[in-house]
């Protein structure tokens, strides 16, 4: 069943532009000008009950306005949605209960309040039944871990802890639809671990679909089944995250400290492209490892890692062999070079028709 159905849907925002200086502010007073900005072009999608969507995409995409119109806050320019059966922006109340969203950015508890407060508020916003209610919160208090934190102040709370309690305050009364914002935004990666495991226990216990937008390649891999990209307010890419982990997620950088200074432990190759050098792992690595060097700077390297062809482990253990690791970390690439990557493949195939005929 489709909870969410959109066609045609199109944002575009006027704003009036601003003058500097007295003889150009009372020129745009007397005869404003205005720009226009397409922030959703007609986009079509989709979504099934219970499906987890990653909607992605760089800054200024026009995910946050998706968003906006999904759950009513702003009216399209043009086009059609359905939202469980409500068209957003005309029966937005009514939406409001079915569908919950958790902003990583932006606290929903009280700052001042302890969450158990919270809690009390929105049972009474929701219009709980408050024996129901009272199970409801005694099982996501469990679920989520934070019976010690819900008597103290949110604004006391560390913003792992916090974010917990704002996904408990979201689930209180049972959405259908949880749209998540950037959720694990600023959090060390145990707790992003937990976040991303809850909201994946939740869906899988509840059915509750998730509509996800992220910079981190990481929730879009563990948590979402189904990828969208927009890019320019378009859609660009809609497919399976198992295939976006296939094509354009299958590297990993690894920013390593050492104790020596990083050339002394690789060895250019000769057949480097500009900036972008080809790895020898001493004798073990080869041009076909799927291994290349970004940046080798005194004690530091950074490498990236195609783990298909390449697993980290060895890497790491031959790198160990030649000297201790004084720092490391592993991070997936940038949001932006994955948009990049997609668009570079995307247009690929029309230059080589365009070049043909
Ligand atoms: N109220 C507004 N008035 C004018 N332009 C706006 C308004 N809100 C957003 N925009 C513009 O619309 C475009 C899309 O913005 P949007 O916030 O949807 O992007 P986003 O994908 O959510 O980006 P980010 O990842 O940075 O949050 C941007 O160019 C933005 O400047």
């Amino acid at each position: 069943m489709a909870i969410i159905e959109v066609t045609g849907l199109t944002k575009t925002f006027t704003s009036r532009e601003r003058a500097s200086g007295i003889a150009s502010s009372l020129r745009s007073f007397v005869a404003p000008r205005y720009q226009q900005r397409e922030a959703v072009k007609p986009i079509d999608f989709v979504l099934e009950a219970g499906e987890l969507l990653a909607f992605i995409g760089p800054n200024g995409a026009g995910k946050s306005t998706t968003i906006k119109m999904l759950t009513g806050i702003l009216y399209p320019t043009a086009g059609h949605a359905t939202v469980l059966g409500f068209n957003p922006w005309q029966q937005r109340q009514q939406l409001a209960y079915a569908i919950a969203s958790v902003f990583g950015q932006k606290s929903q508890l009280w700052y001042h309040l302890p969450p158990q407060d919270t809690f009390n508020l929105l049972a009474h916003i929701y219009e709980l039944d408050w024996a129901a209610y009272q199970r409801r919160r005694a099982f996501l208090i469990d679920v989520f871990g934070i019976e010690a934190y819900i008597r103290t102040p949110a604004r006391k709370l560390s913003l792992g802890e916090r974010m917990r309690c704002e996904l408990a305050a979201a689930l209180l009364h049972q959405p259908k639809l949880l749209f998540l914002d950037e959720p694990t935004i600023g959090l060390d990666v145990i707790a992003k671990q937990r976040i991303r495991d809850l909201i994946a226990q939740l869906n899988a216990e509840e059915g509750t679909s998730i509509f996800l937008t992220s910079h981190d390649a990481g929730d879009i891999e563990i948590i979402c089944r189904r990828a969208i990209v927009i890019n320019h307010g378009e859609i660009i890419l809609d497919a399976p995250v198992s295939q976006l982990k296939r094509e354009y997620l299958k590297t990993k950088r690894l920013e390593l400290l050492l104790d020596v200074p990083a050339s002394s432990v690789c060895l250019p190759d000769t057949s480097h492209e500009g900036e972008r050098w080809h790895f020898r792992l001493l004798s073990e690595g080869s041009k076909e490892s799927g291994i290349r060097v970004l940046k080798v700077e005194g004690r530091q390297l950074i490498l990236e890692v195609d783990t298909a062809r390449s697993p980290l482990e060895p890497i790491i253990a031959a790198l160990l062999e030649r000297s201790h690791i004084q720092d490391m970390t592993i991070t997936d690439p940038p949001m932006e070079e994955i948009i990049a990557a997609i668009y570079q493949r995307q247009i690929e195939p029309q230059v080589i028709e365009e070049v043909r005929s």
